[in-house]
């Protein structure tokens, strides 16, 4: 086990380059075994989600190959390989091996994804679009078996406008037979990036960033290459990080369009924000007026920066009030936060956070990927060394994180737990 640690109050500058986008990378993996020849992917990033994703595809029969930020996946061998436990658990995404093993072999058994606790995070719609596609579904002992003699194109209203639930079914239904139509299907950039990846390969889709995607499946795809969008969460942590501490940043390899959302807040607040063709530069104000922010589906507020964004509230000037409408206990990170000063109170699905608190450094844990965030932003502000556990969880989505921190100025290191501090991290 590792932690990290941060001593915090110093000021950040000079330029941050954004990664490949986490989200796409974990969809567009698994797209791969839909093709009958290599593709690869360039400007993946370096995380243990990706790395996770590489071996289920060696598990199941194909080649891999990772060089820096690219992966090649040679998917002729492939074959429908049980996937009931182990690695399918450590990640959310594993879900998409799902639509595609199913979209290539109508078959497949897997097992219950992971991925960030953030309360119920069903997979009703995902397997509502299977069985309109023709795919018996069955759960046992915890692995879901998915099996079709053939899968047809259908009409698919989401009750839920989810993302998980578009991929998968944009993946099992590429190669089924005639049209099908999602309703109500979610528009995060990432969708529209695994689109483009599968219209490459062969597939027929229109629609995609739109709330109705149509597929026209087709018989066989073949290999391609594609490069991965960037990371607007990635973006956005550093967007938060910069108005936190930054004299001035440059967040270099960003779609503005992707974070519009977040820079409308942080200038709300008071942040000096200039927008450029592919870069964002931001500098810390004098003070920060308080916000309210409600999270909502593409293009409203992410989910996903909610919790770096309430540590960013703490430093205002009065109570701001932050909103998940996605998800209704994506507040492990508050008692953290409460340890390091803040006051916050949360009430039903809001976080109310009076700023004007100084935060000192403390001994916390990330309990998630985006709870980490929240604390490293959290303890780049506050006076002393902060010390995180659960670094595991920031593994699985920022690539270089502390090292991009520190060529910004951050005093940020990783340290290795022994055994001993660790029995007793666990008994206190
Ligand atoms: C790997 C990946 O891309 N993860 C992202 C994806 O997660 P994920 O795909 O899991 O999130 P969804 O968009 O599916 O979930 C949105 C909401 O719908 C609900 N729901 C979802 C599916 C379903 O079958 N039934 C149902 O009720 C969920 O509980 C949640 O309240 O989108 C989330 C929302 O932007 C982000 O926080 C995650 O970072
Ligand atoms: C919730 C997230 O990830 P996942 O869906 O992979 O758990 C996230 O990226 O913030």
């Amino acid at each position: 086990m590792e932690k990290l640690l941060i001593e915090g109050g110093h000021p950040l500058e000079g330029m941050v380059t954004v990664s490949g986008a986490k989200n796409s990378a974990v969809a567009l993996i698994p797209a791969a075994i839909l093709a009958d020849s290599p593709v690869t992917i360039d400007h993946l990033p370096e995380i243990s989600d990706v790395e996770i994703l590489a071996d289920l595809l060696e598990d199941i029969g194909g080649k891999t190959k990772l060089e820096d930020d690219t992966l090649r996946v040679y998917p002729e061998n492939m074959f429908p390989m049980p996937l009931p436990n182990g690695k399918v658990k450590m990640l959310r995404a594993s879900y998409y091996m799902m639509g595609a093993m199913l979209g290539k072999f109508n078959k497949a058994v897997i097992g219950l994804p992971g991925g960030c606790n953030l309360g119920p995070r069903p997979i009703d719609q995902h397997i509502k679009g299977f069985e309109a596609l023709g795919a018996k579904v069955t759960n046992e002992h915890g692995a879901m078996y998915l099996q079709a003699e053939e899968l047809t194109g259908a009409r698919i209203y989401l009750d839920v406008v989810s993302v998980g639930a578009t991929i998968n079914i944009m993946l099992a239904a590429v190669k089924a037979k005639g049209r099908t139509v999602i309703e109500n299907a979610a528009k995060e950039p990432e969708i529209i990036d695994v689109a483009t990846l599968l219209t490459s390969m062969g597939a027929r889709i229109k629609g995609a960033g739109t709330n109705v995607i149509r597929i026209d499946g087709v018989d066989e795809l073949s290999g391609c290459r594609h490069t991965l969008i960037p990371d607007r969460i990635e973006a956005g942590t550093y967007m938060i990080a910069a108005a936190a501490k930054g004299r001035e940043i440059v967040i270099d390899n960003v779609i503005p369009d992707h974070v519009e959302s977040l820079t409308a807040k942080l200038r709300e607040m008071g942040t000096h924000i200039e927008v450029g063709l592919d870069q964002i530069t931001i500098r810390t104000p004098e003070q920060f007026e308080p916000v309210d922010v409600k999270t909502l589906v593409y293009p409203g507020f992410p989910t996903d920066l909610q919790q770096p964004f309430t540590s960013l509230l703490t430093r205002a000037k009065g109570t701001g009030i932050i909103t998940d409408t996605i998800y209704d206990a994506r507040f492990k990170h508050l008692d953290e936060l409460r340890r390091m000063g803040a006051d916050i109170k949360l009430e039903g699905r809001s976080a109310l956070v009076n700023g004007n608190q100084s935060l000192h450094g403390s001994a916390v844990r990330a309990s998630d990927l985006r709870a980490g965030a929240a604390l490293v932003v959290a303890g780049l502000m506050a006076e002393g060394v902060t010390e995180i556990t659960g670094v595991d969880h920031i593994d699985r989505g920022y690539d270089s994180f502390e090292e991009k921190l520190r060529n910004l100025g951050a005093n940020i290191w990783r340290e290795h737990i022994d055994y001993m501090e660790e029995e007793e991290m666990q008994n206190s």
